[in-house]
């Protein structure tokens, strides 16, 4: 039986307002990238709290590495940065992976240093007098210095200059491709993830709107550019027409009459979120 990193059966979260997610089937395998997309307040950062026993579903079930989170704290193997980077502000660098050593058995002193050189954060600084880049970067260091098999990151390149989001991205396929470690990653810059993730997770509405392997996902949906008098092809995600011509995302092969191609990962992604969206207005 396939062991996944995550793991959820009519995995469903009601807060006072409603439902943070409902009714959400999903599996994100070990070993991969798996990028988790979404417009905000989808849910994205509800399943990682779940996730890590931080907070318990209303119905259904989430698995980590085949085990339900919370009976005993968060997974041993599990790490989860958050979107506000809980750091404490009047540490030093230093001080705060110091403090990282002492709370983790697993922790891997040599590689969260490299990780902060690397990052160009001075270790004498005191953690509230970083830039917010620079904080995630030490974050980041230290929940990689757990040498956790899964990771789970909310939003780690928002407050990151494209080239530290380059540096990150890089960071994380190493560890990966050397490791066989398993990162979820939440991220509102799509453009980002493409070429770096294996594994799609499109939340909206707290439902799950679309997954599955990238490379499946794309060569499965076509943009089809066409007059807009041919008829419309199965699978339509969304379709925009001008006076003469149509451009359609659908989940189809080749259609005659039209022109096809590829989609992009944003291509697609942004297909899904607008649909989405006009669905729910
Ligand atoms: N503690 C809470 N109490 C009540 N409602 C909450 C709570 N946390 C989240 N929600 C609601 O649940 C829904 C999902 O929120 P969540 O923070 O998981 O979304 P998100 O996809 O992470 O959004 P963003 O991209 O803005 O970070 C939203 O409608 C939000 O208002």
């Amino acid at each position: 039986m396939t062991t996944y990193a995550l793991d959820a059966t009519a995995l469903g979260m009601r807060y006072r307002r409603g439902w943070g997610l409902r009714d959400c089937e999903f599996q994100l395998p070990t070993g991969r990238i798996s990028a988790l997309i979404g417009p905000n307040g989808a849910g994205k950062s509800t399943l990682m709290r779940l996730a890590t026993g931080l907070l318990r579903p209303t119905t259904g079930s989430i698995r980590v590495l085949g085990e339900e989170p919370g009976r005993h704290g968060t997974h041993r193997k599990l790490a989860f940065l958050a979107q506000d980077k809980p750091l404490y502000r009047g540490f030093t660098v230093a001080e705060m992976l110091r403090a990282g050593a002492v709370l983790n058995p697993s922790w891997d002193d040599e590689y969260a240093w490299r990780l902060v050189r690397e990052a160009d954060v001075p270790p004498q600084a005191k953690v509230g007098t970083l830039s917010g880049g620079q904080r995630t970067r030490v974050a980041l260091a230290i929940a990689l210095g757990r040498r956790p098999e899964v990771v789970l990151l909310d939003e780690p390149l928002a407050d990151l200059d494209p080239l530290a989001r380059e540096d990150v991205m890089r960071t994380l396929m190493a560890e990966v491709a050397d490791s066989g470690m398993t990162v979820v990653l939440s991220s509102h810059v799509i453009a980002d993830l493409d070429g770096v993730c294996d594994h799609l997770l499109l939340l909206a509405g707290g439902r799950v709107r679309l997954q599955g392997d990238v490379e499946d996902l794309l060569a499965q949906h076509r943009v089809l550019i066409g007059s807009r008098e041919l008829v419309m092809p199965d699978g339509v995600v969304e379709a925009r027409t001008t006076e003469r011509q149509a451009t359609v995302i659908a989940r189809t092969g080749p259609v005659p009459g039209w022109e096809a191609d590829e989609p992009s990962l944003e291509e697609l992604a942004m297909a899904y979120l607008r649909s989405a969206r006009a669905v729910a207005a």
